[in-house]
């Protein structure tokens, strides 16, 4: 019989994300008898186990690439190839950072780009050879994409893939972005990008590696709703072969920078500083979670107004998706007999497992208490009796508005969150925690129910200029 601590952990594991929900293979899952009898091909890749059970060879490079070939062509009406050894992708994990992004486009934490209509427009930083992003994002939901590189290799084959599929190859640009296009800021660009001359001087003195990334390759009059990128993961060639279970090919070009995948993070970071009106969304996955923290730290610091964070599982690899922007959230506009109530409830939905409603107390707790506000918490009733501070009251009251709006709370939120808990759920539980400092002010009670916690906020008149916002 499995000991508790397996089923624990076997329960455990399998509340894990897998698949994004949309997914076409979500339910699906690729079914190699059925390719193998449609695309001769791919026919002798396709071997039986002694259960009748069909199964490829993921270490054989021959074998990972036609399998992406048939996926795209059978679900998706695409035509590709690359040639021997670039990296070869595999359709469904691709297609789950393009659903993710999907998901942040629709959601309304930061406000719809009002001019560029129903027409969504990506840059893929580093599109290579294969090209996948744009031809996915193109084929699914129809974005409009430029996806640029380096390599003459890359851009070579990334335009041969979109000149193959004429049905989509006036969504899709491909663009160089190596040295010889010469780093241009032009005034409009740093007028927009409200970057003070101290500020050029810090990110132009960081800007000094070869190839451009977004500088010098997004044009002044561009605007985009997301950029995405999966960037070299590694710094050495020795370190990118460590997965000897599968053959996905891959050059040095390709998987390997200096600095690896945090340097180059760090380089579209300080990018998104210059260009912040230029992308509603800068997103970018990651290989390594302890990458995570250093490139999350680094987007507080340089003013972000928001941070997103996502785990993509596939079979053993992991991978995660950051995203970031500088648009200030949506505004949500209390109507007035809304903040006349005493009352004022909402869930957050989608929480992960280890976070419990005592984490989120303690954390609504040592929040308001580093913003100076004085509390008292009882975990057993999951309540914490908030006390704002004069400047807090002075703060809410400067903005001029009867209540504490999501811009104030969020800079407060910055500016204390340190490493607490806070941090992790803003980080890490993709929830829109922007409330929790607004309607915490002086007394919260919360409920569970698995994955989704309800926040209570009741305020007190104590003659506070707060009362009843
Ligand atoms: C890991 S591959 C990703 C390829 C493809 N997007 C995918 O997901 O399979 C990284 C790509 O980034 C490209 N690259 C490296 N430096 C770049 C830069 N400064 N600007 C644009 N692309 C770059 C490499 O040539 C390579 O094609």
């Amino acid at each position: 019989m499995p000991s508790k601590k397996k089923n624990k952990k076997r329960k455990f594991e399998d509340t894990r994300p897998k698949i994004h929900p949309r997914n076409k293979y979500s339910e699906n899952p690729p079914d190699f008898r059925h390719l193998a009898s449609l695309y001769p091909s791919f026919e002798p890749f396709v071997f039986y186990t002694h259960n009748n059970r069909p199964r490829i060879d993921w270490t054989d490079f021959n074998a990972t690439r036609e399998l992406t070939r048939v996926l795209l062509d059978h679900d998706h009406n695409v035509k590709w190839w690359i040639p021997d050894g670039q990296l070869c992708p595999t359709v469904p994990n691709r297609s789950n950072y393009i659903h993710w992004i999907e998901d942040l486009l629709a959601s309304d934490i930061i406000p719809k780009n009002k001019t560029s209509g129903d027409n969504v427009s990506g840059f893929d930083i580093g599109t290579g050879a294969n090209c996948i992003y744009p031809l996915l994002g193109a084929s699914l939901l129809g974005w409009s994409f430029v996806g640029s590189d380096v390599t003459d290799v890359a851009l070579e084959w990334a335009e041969k893939n979109v000149n193959s599929n004429p049905h989509l190859s006036e969504l899709i640009e491909i663009r160089k972005a190596s040295s010889d296009s010469p780093l241009v800021l032009s005034e409009t660009t740093l007028d927009t990008g409200r970057v003070t001359g101290e500020v050029v001087e810090t990110f132009a003195s960081e800007l000094k590696k070869d190839d451009n990334v977004l500088i010098g390759v997004v044009r002044d009059d561009e605007h985009f709703d997301f950029c995405m990128c999966n960037p070299p993961f590694f710094e050495s060639m020795e370190e990118a072969g460590l997965n000897p279970k599968t053959a996905c090919g891959g050059t040095p070009e390709e998987m390997v920078c200096p600095g690896g995948e945090r340097a180059f993070i760090m380089r579209i970071i300080d990018d998104s500083v210059v260009l912040k009106q230029s992308f509603r969304w800068f997103t970018s996955m990651i290989g390594r979670k302890a990458n995570l923290k250093v490139l999350v730290s680094k987007l507080w610091e340089v003013g972000v107004t928001i941070v997103k964070t996502t785990e993509f599982v596939q079979g053993e690899t992991y991978r995660w998706g950051l995203a970031w922007s500088f648009v200030p959230p949506a505004r949500k506009v209390v109507a007035s007999h809304v903040a006349e109530k005493s009352n004022i409830s909402f869930m957050l939905e989608g929480l992960q497992r280890q976070f419990s409603a005592v984490h989120v107390l303690k954390s609504v707790e040592s929040y308001f208490l580093a913003s100076g506000a004085s509390c008292k918490s009882d975990p057993s009733s999951f309540v914490v009796n908030v006390t704002p501070s004069k400047e807090y009251c002075h703060l809410v009251n400067k903005n001029g508005d009867e209540n504490v709006d999501e811009d104030t709370s969020y800079q407060l939120m910055q500016q204390t969150s340190g490493s607490s808990l806070m941090d992790e759920l803003c980080f890490e539980s993709r929830n829109d925690f922007l409330f929790a400092s607004f309607t915490s002010l002086h007394h919260n009670v919360f409920q569970q129910i698995p994955g989704t916690l309800l926040l209570r906020g009741s305020l007190q008149h104590r003659g506070s200029p707060l009362s009843g916002s």
